[in-house]
C-alpha cells in the first residue's frame, strides 16, 4: 500500500511507516499536482497547509485513511471523507503543551513589546520610552475554549498570578473548579471583564467570527487578544479596525484565515494586520517544537499504519467509538456482521427499524461498535459503495432506518446473546446469535425459529410444512447437483405445523436446484445464503 506525505513530518514517523508501506514524501506539490496524483495512494498525511478538499477526496479513489499530523482538521473535508468511508485520524494529544507554551510566549511578548523593541534595536535604534509594557500579574485573562490547550494555558497563567476566567459551555462546572478557573456564561460577559483574551477553540460554523464588531465594541480599551487557534475566529477586518483606531490595545497572532504553504526560501505573505505596530505575529508556530513534532510524527505514523492494517483507531470520524479491548470483542463483531447479512438474504422488503438487544456478559461491553458491525452487514448486500464503521451511520440515516440499541443484564439460556428485531412495512423478523467459549459463533434464532447452527459460507434455509418426506426429497435434489450437506438442523413450530431447515452445504446451489426445491410440495420458502 502507498502513502503520500505532503508536509514535513518527523523522520521517526516516516521510518515507522516505511517498515510496512511505500511512502512518498512530496512537500512541493501544488493543489493541482495533488489532484493529479492522489488516485495512486491508500493514505494521505498532511499538516495544516494542505487543503484536503472534496475534490481531492473524490479523486482519491484508493484512499482509506487521511492522517492529520496535528490537531485541527479544518483543512480537511471530514464530511466528504466520512461519506466515502475514509478514516480521518489526528494527534491532538501530541502538540498541546507546545501550543500552550507558545501562547504564553506570545502573551508575554505582546505585553512587553518584545518583537517591536527587538526590531528597533536590530535596526540600530535604542528606544525605551515607546516600549513601556504592562504586567500580566493581577490582570483578568479569559480563556475561550477550555479543552486540551486551553486548560494547559490556564494552569500556566495561574502560576503568573493572573485572574483566570474561562468561557466554554461544553465543559462541566467540576472541570472549571478543578482547574481553578471562574466560569463566564456569555461572550458579552467575556468582553466586559477581559484584559486579555486567549483563544483555544476549534474552527467550526459556531466559532468562526465569534469575536466580531459587536463583541469588540464592548471590550475594555486595554484588551489584548492572543490567537493561537485558528484564523477567522476573530474577524480579521474588524480586528484590524479596532487595533488601528486604538479601540483595543493589542493582538498576538499565530494563525491567519489564509496561510500560504512554505516553499524553499519562504513563501510570500502579506496581510493588513502586519502594518500595525500594536500587533505581533508568528507564522503558525504553535506546534513547531522539536518535541511536539517528534510526538506528532510518530503518533500519526502509528495511527495511519494501524488504520491501513484494518485495526480500529480513535479517529475523528469514528464518532464516540473508544474501544479499549477490540480483540475480546472480535467474535461478537463477526457474529453481528453475519447476523446483519442474514436479513436481506432471507427478506426482500426494505428495513424500516432495527432494534438490537444485548443480553448477559456482552451487555457490559462497548456495544456501539457491535451495532455498527451489524449495520454494516445489513447494508452490505444492498449497497455497492464501501461500507465501514466510518460511514455506516450516515448511510443508515440516509435510508431513514431507525436504530434502537438496548441492554439487558438478565439472560435465559446463554451467557451472552445478541437479539435483533428488524421491522419492515409488513412484519417484524427476529434473529439472535451467541458466542460459545472463545469464538464459536452460533445463530440461535432465525426468523422467529429457535435454531442452533454455525454460520458457514454456504447455507440453505428452507421453511416448510412439517410433513414427512420433505427432507428426503431435498437431499435427492442436492445429491443430483453434487452438493454435499455438511450439517442439517431442523426447528419445528408445532403450533403452526411449520418447520425451518438450515443446511450447511459445501458449495453454491444452482438457481435451477433452488427452483426445484421451491416447487416441492409443502415447501414454503427457500433462501440460499452465501456469507
Ligand atoms: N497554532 C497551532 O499551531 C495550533 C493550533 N491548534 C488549534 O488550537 C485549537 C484548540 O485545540 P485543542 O485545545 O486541542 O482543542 P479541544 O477540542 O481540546 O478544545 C476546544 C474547546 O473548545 C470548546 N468549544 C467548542 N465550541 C465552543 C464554543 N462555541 N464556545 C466556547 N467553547 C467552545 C470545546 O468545548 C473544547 O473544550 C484548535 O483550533 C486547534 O486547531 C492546535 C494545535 C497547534
Ligand atoms: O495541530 C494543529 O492544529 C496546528 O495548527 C499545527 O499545525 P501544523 O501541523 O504546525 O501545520
Amino acid at each position: 500500500m502507498k502513502i503520500l506525505v505532503t508536509e514535513k513530518i518527523a523522520k521517526c514517523g516516516i521510518e515507522l511507516l516505511r517498515k510496512d508501506f511505500e511512502v512518498d514524501e512530496r512537500t512541493d506539490l501544488t493543489p493541482e499536482a495533488l489532484l493529479e496524483c492522489i488516485g495512486e495512494y491508500d493514505a494521505l498525511i498532511v499538516r495544516s497547509a494542505t487543503k484536503v478538499t472534496a475534490e481531492v477526496i473524490e479523486k482519491g479513489v484508493n484512499l482509506k485513511v487521511i492522517g492529520r499530523a496535528g490537531t485541527g482538521v479544518d483543512n480537511i473535508d471530514v464530511e466528504t471523507a466520512t461519506r466515502k468511508g475514509i478514516i480521518v485520524v489526528n494527534t491532538p494529544e501530541s502538540n498541546n503543551i507546545s501550543t500552550a507554551e507558545h501562547t504564553i510566549a506570545l502573551m508575554l511578548a505582546l505585553a512587553r513589546n518584545i518583537p517591536q523593541a527587538y526590531t528597533a534595536l536590530k535596526s540600530g535604534k535604542w528606544i525605551r520610552s515607546k516600549f513601556k509594557g504592562v504586567e500580566l500579574y493581577n490582570k483578568t485573562v479569559v480563556i475561550l475554549g477550555l479543552g486540551r490547550i486551553g486548560s494547559n494555558v490556564a494552569t500556566r497563567l495561574k502560576a503568573l498570578g493572573m485572574n483566570v476566567m474561562g468561557y466554554d459551555p461544553y465543559i462541566t462546572d467540576e472541570r472549571f473548579e478543578k482547574l481553578g478557573v471562574k466560569r463566564l456564561n456569555s461572550i458579552e460577559e467575556v468582553m466586559r471583564v477581559a484584559d486579555f483574551i486567549t483563544i483555544h477553540l476549534p474552527k467550526t460554523d459556531e466559532t468562526v467570527g465569534m469575536i466580531g464588531e459587536k463583541e469588540l465594541a464592548m471590550a475594555k480599551p486595554n484588551l489584548r487578544i492572543i490567537n493561537c487557534a485558528r484564523g477567522g475566529l476573530v474577524d480579521e477586518e474588524v480586528l484590524y479596525n479596532a487595533l488601528k483606531s486604538g479601540r483595543i490595545a493589542g493582538a498576538a497572532i499565530d494563525v491567519f484565515e489564509k496561510e500560504p504553504k512554505e516553499v524553499p526560501g519562504g513563501a510570500d505573505f502579506s496581510h493588513k494586520l502586519l502594518e500595525l505596530e500594536n500587533v505581533i505575529f508568528t507564522p503558525h508556530l504553535g506546534a513547531s517544537t522539536e518535541e511536539a513534532q517528534e510526538n506528532v510524527g510518530l503518533e500519526i505514523a502509528k495511527q495511519v499504519s494501524e488504520a491501513l492494517k484494518g485495526n480500529i483507531v480513535n479517529a475523528v470520524n469514528l464518532h464516540g467509538l473508544h474501544v479499549r479491548n477490540i480483540h475480546a470483542l472480535s467474535p461478537f463483531l463477526k457474529l453481528a456482521e453475519i447476523m446483519g447479512r442474514l436479513y436481506y438474504r432471507a427478506e426482500k422488503l426494505p428495513v424500516q427499524k432495527v432494534e438490537i438487544i444485548y443480553s448477559g456478559d456482552i451487555a457490559k461491553q462497548e456495544t456501539k461498535i457491535i451495532t455498527l458491525s451489524y449495520l454494516s452487514g445489513l447494508l452490505e448486500p444492498v449497497i455497492e459503495e464501501r461500507i465501514n464503521f466510518v460511514n455506516v451511520e450516515m448511510l443508515i440515516k440516509d435510508r431513514g432506518i431507525e436504530v434502537i440499541e438496548s441492554i439487558r443484564s438478565e439472560v435465559d439460556h446463554y451467557t451472552n446473546l445478541i437479539t435483533v428485531k428488524v421491522t419492515n412495512s409488513k412484519k417484524q423478523v427476529t434473529f439472535a446469535g451467541t458466542v460459545f467459549g472463545k469464538d464459536e459463533i452460533r445463530i440461535v434464532n432465525f426468523g422467529g425459529y429457535e435454531v442452533d447452527f454455525e454460520p458457514t459460507p454456504y447455507m440453505l434455509v428452507i421453511q416448510n410444512y412439517d410433513r414427512p418426506g420433505v427432507i428426503g426429497k431435498i437431499g435427492t435434489i442436492l445429491g443430483n447437483e453434487n452438493v454435499n450437506i455438511e450439517t442439517m438442523r431442523v426447528s419445528q413450530n408445532r403450533k403452526e405445523g411449520r418447520a425451518l431447515m438450515v443446511l450447511n452445504v459445501d458449495q453454491e446451489v444452482s438457481p435451477q436446484a433452488l427452483k426445484q426445491i421451491e416447487m416441492l410440495d409443502n415447501v414454503l420458502r427457500v433462501s440460499f445464503i452465501k456469507l
